[in-house]
């Protein structure tokens, strides 16, 4: 058996539960994400998947259940720990600093990597780090490093988001609904550039409402209804299911499957 096959999963979540009062937001949902693989959760508004995203970064803890990243466990362990773990993340909505340039905003990501959480950023404007200059390649902002978020076109400020989350160097990278609020041919250009990551060995795991997207993007779905998962599988399988197919029926979506 080689290394590969017997790795842990990069994330793994079991059992996990979050409540709030007697509000069941995630009730035993969990799954196994291993290296170089797109991961979706797919799910009707308020079915839990936000929850379950800010329980996996550490924001809300755990009623019950169990985080580990690698095999080690690190549900009780500071958010702020996250990044040196590999974990980095997006936000569902555009956060870049609009007095920093892109190449700024993309150095603070890897400064929250950095030792002593030094800020280079801000101090001194030391030359770019090497993380820095390859998020910025792998997420072709070549042309727009010395811009200021202001210019940039919305589907170009998201990729930033993604650019600085990459300079952390993560191993896993959470993606809260990277393209809301885009055009179609921006949200092509997330998926292609999700698939390139993919390709070059980084883990992602995926909350979208843009179910066809996700189809074509994720490489495994896991599907969740009222905090608990209803189906896992394939993109294919699992929007054909029965209890995901209810779920959307007459909503956002109808199957293109
Ligand atoms: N801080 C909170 N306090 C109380 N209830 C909460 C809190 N956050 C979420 N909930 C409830 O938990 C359930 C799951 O919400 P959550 O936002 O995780 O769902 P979601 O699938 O992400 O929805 P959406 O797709 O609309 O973002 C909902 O019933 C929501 O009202």
């Amino acid at each position: 058996m080689t290394t590969a096959q017997t790795a842990p999963p990069v994330l793994e979540a079991e059992d996990v539960a979050v409540h709030y009062g007697g509000i069941k937001a995630v009730d035993g949902f969990g799954l196994r994400l291993p290296a170089g693989k797109i991961y979706g959760i797919l799910g009707p508004n308020g079915s839990g998947k936000s929850t379950f995203l800010a329980a996996v970064t550490r924001l809300v803890p755990l009623t019950r259940g169990r985080l580990l990243i690698d095999g080690r466990e690190y549900h009780t362990e500071s958010p702020t720990t996250l990044a040196r773990k590999g974990l980095a993340r997006t936000f569902q909505t555009v956060r870049l600093l609009p007095e920093l340039t892109v190449l700024e905003n993309v150095q603070l990501g890897a400064d929250t990597n950095a030792s002593g959480g030094r800020l280079r950023s801000w101090l001194g404007r030391d030359k770019p780090s090497e993380a820095v200059e390859e998020a910025i390649e792998r997420t072709g902002l070549g042309d727009v490093r010395s811009a200021w978020p202001g210019e940039l076109s919305y589907g170009m400020a998201r990729r930033v988001e993604i650019a600085r989350a990459l300079a952390a160097r993560p191993r896993l990278l959470l993606l809260d609904e990277p393209t809301a609020g885009m055009n179609h041919s921006e949200r092509q250009e997330v998926s292609e550039l999700m698939r390139k990551l993919r390709d070059e060995g980084l883990a992602q795991l995926i909350v979208e409402h843009d179910v066809q997207m996700m189809v074509d993007t994720c490489d495994h779905l896991v599907a969740m209804n009222s905090g608990t998962l209803v189906a896992e599988g394939s993109p294919s399988e699992v929007v054909s299911h029965p209890a995901v197919q209810e779920a959307y029926l007459g909503k956002r979506w109808r199957s293109h499957a």
